[in-house]
This record gives C-alpha cells, sequence and structure tokens, in this order.
C-alpha cells in the first residue's frame, strides 16, 4: 500500500472475497479506477473488471445477510466484514444502470482500510453535486413527473450522499420566476423533472438572473450574455425529451440521474429570439417555423392527449400542407470546422466544439462584436413549408438521428434548415428519412446552412410594413381566394421555440456559444459509431482537420473494454 504526500492512498491492492471465491481487488489512484481479477490462470468465461472511480456512486459498509454467511467459507472464520461498492453500469444504447459489488474479508482493519480509502477519492471528485435544487412539473409527459422523481432518482440521489431541495411546480412559469428569488449560491445545480418545456423555463430563470444580476438588458439583441456556471440536469418526464435525448443519448431517468451523480458537464449553445428590440425568448433545441410552429399551436389545444398530441397534430398538419412566403437573411458560421452534411457527429469531449469556443473567443478579442455586424449576411427569399433552426441534432425517440444528424451541441452555431414548397409526396419523403437512415437533406427543396444569427421576415409582414396589404384579405379569411386549392397560406405561421409558441413571425435570433451548462456528457462513441466513422473517413474530406485524437483519449477503446480487460 502505498500513500501520497498528501495522505491519500495511491494504491490498495488486497485478496478479497466476491461470493465465494477470493479475488485480487486493486484500487488504483493513479490510473483512476478499482478492478477486481481472479488470480487463478483464466479460464474461458472468467471476467476480469473495473470500474473507473470517476463512474463509483458510492461506498457503504455491507452486513452480509444470513444466506451468504451460512454457506461454504464463512462457516470456517469469525464474522466477516464487507463493504459494497455502487457503481455505473454501461449497458445497451447509452443506458446506464447502478450496479453494485460486495468485497469481504475477516480483517476488520482491512475492511476499514477499504472503505476509507474509497470515500476519499470519492470526495477528491469535486465536479460531483452535493446540494441540488429539483422542481417537478406534474403534469409534463404522462403526469408521472413526480412518480418517476421519488421512486426511481431520490433513492440514488440519496445513496449519492446529495441533499436536495424539491419544488412541485403548482403553475407554468413556478420555477422560471422561483429561480429569480432563491439563493441560487446555495446550489450545485439544479434539475427539472419534465420536458423540454420544464428545461426552458429553468434555462429561462437561470440566463435572466444572471443577466440580472449582472446589469445586462436582455431586450439588447447584440448585448453579450453573461455564461450561466450552475449546471443543469434534466430527468426526462415529458413527451418529447428532445433535449436530454441528444445531449445524453437516451431518455432515461435513471441514466440521466446517475450522470447528475458523476457530476458531469455539457456546455450548450442557446440561441436568444428578438423582435424589434425586445426580448422574446431563448431556445436550445428547435426553433421551427411553418410545419413544426403550426403542429405545435394545434397540439397545444390537445394537450389532455398527453404525448399522442403530436401524432395527431401532426398528421393534420402534415395533410394541411401549407406553406409561408418570407425572406430569411443568415450570417454564415465561418469559424466553425464543421458542416451540417458532415458524417462527423457531435460526441464526448467534441474537438469540432472545442475549437469553435476557441476561434469564437479569440475572434471576440481581436475585433469585438463590430466585427461580426460587418460580417456578410446572405439573402433568401421563398416560399417554405418549414424553416428550422436548430442548435443541437434534436434527437428523440420518433427520430434518433434528429433533424439534423451533424449538429453540434456547443459550437457556437445552429444549423437552419429551408423546406421549400414541394409534393406532399416529396414532403413525406423528407419527413420519413428522419427515421431512417437516408440523408433527410438530399433532397432538391432542402437547403441546410450553419450560422451564428439570422432573421426572419413573413411577406405578410414586409407587405403589412408597406402599407399595400389589400384589406379584403384581412377580412376574408386566412386562405389565399384566387387559388382555393394551392395551400398557399396568407396568414403567418408561428414559431416552436423549444415547444413553445411565440406569437410574432419575424424574430431576429443569434447563437450564444455554450451560455448554458448540463450535467451531460453528450454522446458517447458505441462500437456502431467506430464501424460507421471508420466506413465514412474515407469519403471524409474534413478528416484531415479532425483528427481521430481529437476526440478523448483512447475515449473509443476505454468505451468498449470498459469492464472487461
Ligand atoms: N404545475 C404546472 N401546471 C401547469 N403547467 C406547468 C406546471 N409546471 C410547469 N408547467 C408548464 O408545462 C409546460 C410543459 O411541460 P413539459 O415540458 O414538462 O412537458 P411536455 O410539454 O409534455 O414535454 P415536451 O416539452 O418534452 O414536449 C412547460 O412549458 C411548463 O412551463
Ligand atoms: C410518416 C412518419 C413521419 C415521422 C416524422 C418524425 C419526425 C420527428 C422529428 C422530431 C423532431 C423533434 C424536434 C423537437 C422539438 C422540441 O423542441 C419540441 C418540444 O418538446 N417538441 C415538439 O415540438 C414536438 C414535435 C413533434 C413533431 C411530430
Ligand atoms: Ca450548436
Amino acid at each position: 500500500m502505498e500513500q501520497l504526500p498528501c495522505g491519500r492512498w495511491l494504491r490498495l491492492v488486497s485478496s478479497l472475497g466476491m461470493g465465494q471465491r477470493a479475488w485480487e481487488v486493486t484500487l488504483d489512484g493513479e490510473r483512476g479506477r478499482l478492478a477486481w481479477s481472479d488470480p487463478r490462470p483464466p479460464r474461458r468465461g472468467d471476467e476480469n473488471c473495473f470500474v473507473p472511480t470517476s463512474e463509483i456512486i458510492a461506498v457503504e459498509e455491507t452486513e452480509l445477510n444470513k444466506k451468504q454467511r451460512n454457506s461454504g467459507k464463512w462457516q470456517k472464520m469469525g464474522k466477516p466484514h464487507a463493504f459494497t461498492v455502487y457503481y455505473v453500469k454501461k449497458a445497451r444504447n447509452h443506458r446506464w444502470r447502478c450496479s453494485d459489488v460486495t468485497f469481504w474479508c475477516a480483517d476488520e482493519h482491512l475492511c476499514n482500510q477499504w472503505i476509507q480509502a474509497l470515500k476519499e477519492l470519492l470526495e477528491m471528485q469535486k465536479s460531483r453535486p452535493k446540494q441540488l435544487l429539483v422542481y417537478i412539473n406534474p403534469y409534463g409527459g404522462k403526469r408521472q413527473g413526480k412518480r418517476i422523481y421519488e421512486q426511481k432518482v431520490a433513492p440514488l440521489f440519496s445513496l449519492a450522499s446529495i441533499s436536495t431541495d424539491v419544488v412541485i411546480t403548482e403553475h407554468a412559469n413556478h420555477a422560471k420566476d422561483n429561480l429569480f428569488e432563491v439563493n441560487i449560491n446555495k446550489y450545485d445545480g439544479v434539475v427539472c423533472v419534465g420536458g423540454d418545456g420544464m428545461f426552458s423555463e429553468v434555462m429561462h430563470g437561470l440566463i435572466g438572473r444572471m443577466q440580472k444580476d449582472s446589469g445586462i438588458d436582455q431586450n439588447n439583441p447584440k448585448a453579450p450574455l453573461v455564461q450561466c456556471n450552475i449546471r443543469i440536469g434534466i430527468i426526462p418526464a415529458g413527451s418529447t425529451d428532445c433535449i436530454c435525448y441528444s445531449t445524453i443519448g437516451i431518455s432515461d431517468p435513471v441514466t440521466s440521474a446517475l450522470h447528475i451523480i458523476v457530476g458531469d458537464c455539457q456546455p450548450l449553445d442557446v440561441c436568444s429570439v428578438h423582435h424589434n428590440n425586445t426580448f422574446l425568448k431563448y431556445c436550445v433545441s428547435l426553433l421551427g417555423y411553418g410545419f413544426y410552429g403550426d403542429v405545435l399551436k394545434d397540439s397545444e389545444k390537445k394537450r389532455w392527449m398527453g404525448p399522442m398530441r403530436y401524432d395527431y397534430s401532426g398528421f393534420k398538419t402534415f395533410l394541411t400542407h401549407h406553406y409561408y412566403e418570407g425572406t430569411i437573411s443568415f450570417q454564415p458560421a465561418k469559424h466553425t470546422l464543421g458542416s451540417p452534411r458532415d458524417k462527423y457527429t457531435c460526441r464526448t469531449g467534441c474537438y469540432i466544439c472545442k475549437k469553435s469556443e476557441q476561434q469564437l473567443a479569440q475572434q471576440r478579442k481581436q475585433c469585438g462584436l463590430k466585427h461580426e455586424e460587418e460580417e456578410e449576411w446572405k439573402i433568401i427569399k421563398g416560399k417554405f413549408l418549414a424553416i428550422n433552426a436548430v442548435n443541437m441534432r434534436c434527437a428523440c425517440p420518433r427520430s434518433p438521428k434528429g433533424l439534423s444528424p451533424a449538429a453540434h451541441l456547443a459550437d457556437g452555431s445552429a444549423d437552419l434548415i429551408l423546406v421549400r414548397k414541394c409534393s406532399r409526396l416529396d414532403f413525406l419523403r423528407y419527413l420519413v428519412r428522419h427515421t431512417n437512415q437516408d440523408d433527410q437533406f438530399d433532397f432538391s427543396f432542402v437547403d441546410v446552412h450553419r450560422v451564428k444569427s439570422f432573421q426572419f421576415t413573413s411577406k405578410l409582414s414586409e407587405d403589412n410594413e408597406s402599407n399595400v396589404t389589400d384589406m379584403g384579405k384581412k377580412r376574408f379569411g386566412q386562405f389565399c381566394r384566387d387559388h382555393p386549392a394551392c395551400c398557399c397560406n396568407i396568414a403567418n405561421s408561428t414559431w416552436n421555440c423549444d415547444g413553445e409558441t411565440l406569437e410574432s413571425s419575424a424574430v431576429e435570433v443569434r447563437v450564444h456559444c455554450q451560455l448554458v451548462k448540463l450535467f451531460a456528457r453528450g454522446i458517447e462513441e458505441t462500437c456502431k459509431d467506430e464501424a460507421a466513422s471508420r466506413q465514412s473517413s474515407v469519403e471524409q474530406l474534413t478528416v484531415d482537420i479532425v483528427p481521430p485524437m481529437g476526440r478523448r483519449k483512447n475515449e473509443s477503446s476505454r468505451n468498449l473494454s470498459k469492464y472487461a480487460f
């Protein structure tokens, strides 16, 4: 056994019992892992296992139960001493579970030494939260938020010695308003139990509070916003749970709770949405006009249907097939190495996100925001079935690869997807491609641009502004009277902003690189990804600027062999 100069254990190796066998158990402080292996010559099927100490949840002294004590070896010795290690076990599809292993020995002193060493190592994990503020929306999704928290999450927080203050919301905006009042410095993070709308509330509360405390005027679209360093955890209990799915890889409350416990941190870009120098909203997932705006507006009337409302309203909106005329102007995101049609997707420790952050910081230092204003704007006028700006891939169980599979969580850009007027059949083909492996951008009527800011004005607002609107249009209903079958909608659509409706159609949007932080780590590489990335590496143009070593050191091989040498 060795000790660090500060008194901490560097390495502890002992022969400990697990089940009916003796195992060589090693706590390697330097490599940050706990390993156990069978010292006998290996036979087929024998497993040597290890757990990174960063993924140990807790350690507890254990009383072996009667059955264990009465079996085999126990009878030959005095009362055994035992401890249990709870750790993260990774299952398929990014699912995490809490697993445990119990070791025993006859020597009480040795057992205590192990418990103390493990506890000290846990104490050294400084990014782990100790005190959390939890908001539960009891009405999100299938109205299971409270049950999910109490049955699946609270026991894990308590096992990990996390203290919580829990608020069950009583009305919309309860969490947001409360965040302006609480003593926020008391907490290491804020957790929301609910869907994307609930996350949005908490995010608005935190960003708003941060700007207020720093004297930043949110109504100024050009104001450089102050980053929020307090992390947000999402326990998914909503209808879409797109933010959780896109930042963790699965919508599963236990997996999310474990990411919070181990103290993960994933920065996230946020779009600010303004109209006429008035702040409207922040957005992290989808800001959609046309199709997704209309789906949302219709579905809000059907909240009683739960998550099914989106299928009902999605089908109805698809049949109406309305398109909208307007002008989009945008500033391409030149600072980022990626492009929306890359095969290289955003993964844990993403190289593109890191590079973008550095580039933006450097640009700002050199030229300030003034420089950004002078950068080129591109203008596109047209008739659109959908205009979708996505800050992340926007994946969910309905569409596991999402609206823009190569969008990045923290690169300071959004993907602007323009779906022009096309036939119903073509639009259906486009939608179906969100659910299979085919490229949804490979259509003549779909354009995608990586942008750092954009503006939209509908033709109707332009006409209104220039006072050329025929008052008759207003008086006689919303659809084109000259061409009743053309699906041309002379009314405006509304924006769907993270699942909330914005009434203004004219918007000014700006991406703020890494404005908030989540208890997440992005999507971890899987064996499937590895094979796909080997396959695509030849075709991929960006391969020389995004070398595999840009990903976390030994990421892929480490994950493949996490629990087996
Ligand atoms: N106690 C409450 N009563 C009514 N509404 C609430 C309450 N608490 C929160 N809300 C509001 O409910 C809205 C929807 O909640 P949430 O996002 O949790 O579920 P969802 O809409 O079903 O899921 P998703 O956003 O993933 O589609 C949020 O915008 C939030 O402001
Ligand atoms: C014929 C089969 C066609 C299937 C097409 C499936 C396409 C699914 C794409 C899903 C994109 C989700 C984008 C996320 C948006 C969230 O911010 C928002 C709030 O939770 N959810 C919706 O607006 C809810 C949006 C739901 C739309 C259906
Ligand atoms: Ca982004």
